[in-house]
């Protein structure tokens, strides 16, 4: 794995989006992005520069289950908010957490993975070390699959709810092994909060667990990291 060390989460947005620019150029069409605060300041970059992306797809790695793409809390409504309303795609997918059926919609959205091979995989990750909504315990060959919530996770996303009943138990996420898939990776990780997961990523085995280990079996993987998130490596 890469490790580049950022002061801060704008060096962070700058460096990933030098790697995308580069990947751009090389011929890159289809990009894997994620939600959360990480990648915001990658977003920042991007919209902000003359990059046109109308001719590139979008593949989104996870949604809530049971929220419309309306609601302010679905990860459609922070995609559109952060990046697509100021530079549209030609296709952005991101997983219909509004289709109760989880069999139908996982399916779709694999054979969308299938049809649009992702060149460039954003990702953030959870404390516990989960990527997209791939919790601990989830197969590191897995696809699309309706996930269960952690209370960890629930607990952290409360923050985004007016009350926390309404916070949702359950995500669309796509799976390890389809991440994996992806040419190339971006990591990106900031705070003290961050830094258990960051340390079993890099220095720990790779086991489900923590999931993001399993981007040690990856090819090209970057870590965009702060001093904190950094401050556990070995
Ligand atoms: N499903 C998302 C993940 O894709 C994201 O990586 C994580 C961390 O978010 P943040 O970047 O806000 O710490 O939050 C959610 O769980």
């Amino acid at each position: 794995m890469n490790i580049i060390k950022v002061k801060d989460t704008d060096m962070g947005g700058k460096e990933a989006f030098k790697i995308m620019k580069a990947d751009i150029k090389n011929g890159a069409k289809v990009l894997g992005l994620a939600t959360g605060s990480s990648p915001i300041t990658l977003y920042n970059e991007m919209t902000s520069s003359d990059l046109d992306f109308s001719n590139m797809t979008s593949v989104n790695l996870d949604e809530y289950v049971g929220l419309k793409p309306d609601n302010e809390q679905s990860y459609h409504y922070f995609m559109k908010e952060h990046l697509f309303s100021k530079k549209p795609f030609k296709n952005s997918y991101v997983p219909d957490g509004s289709n109760p059926d989880a069999e139908a919609a996982t399916k779709a959205y694999d054979k969308i993975i299938e049809e649009n091979p992702i060149d460039l995989q954003i990702l953030g990750i959870g404390r516990n070390g989960h990527i997209g909504f791939n919790e601990p315990g989830s197969p590191l060959d897995g696809t699309t699959r309706k996930v269960g919530l952690t209370e960890s996770t629930i607990e952290v996303n409360t923050r985004f709810f007016d009350d926390e009943k309404d916070v949702p138990r359950f995500a669309y996420s796509m799976g390890i092994g389809s991440i994996m898939k992806a040419k190339k990776i971006i990591l990106l990780a900031y705070g003290e909060a961050k830094a258990d997961a960051i340390a079993a990523t890099v220095d720990g085995p790779v086991t489900e667990d923590c999931p993001a280990s399993a981007l040690q079996n990856h090819p090209d993987v970057t870590l965009i990291i702060d001093e904190a998130a950094a401050s556990k490596l070995k």
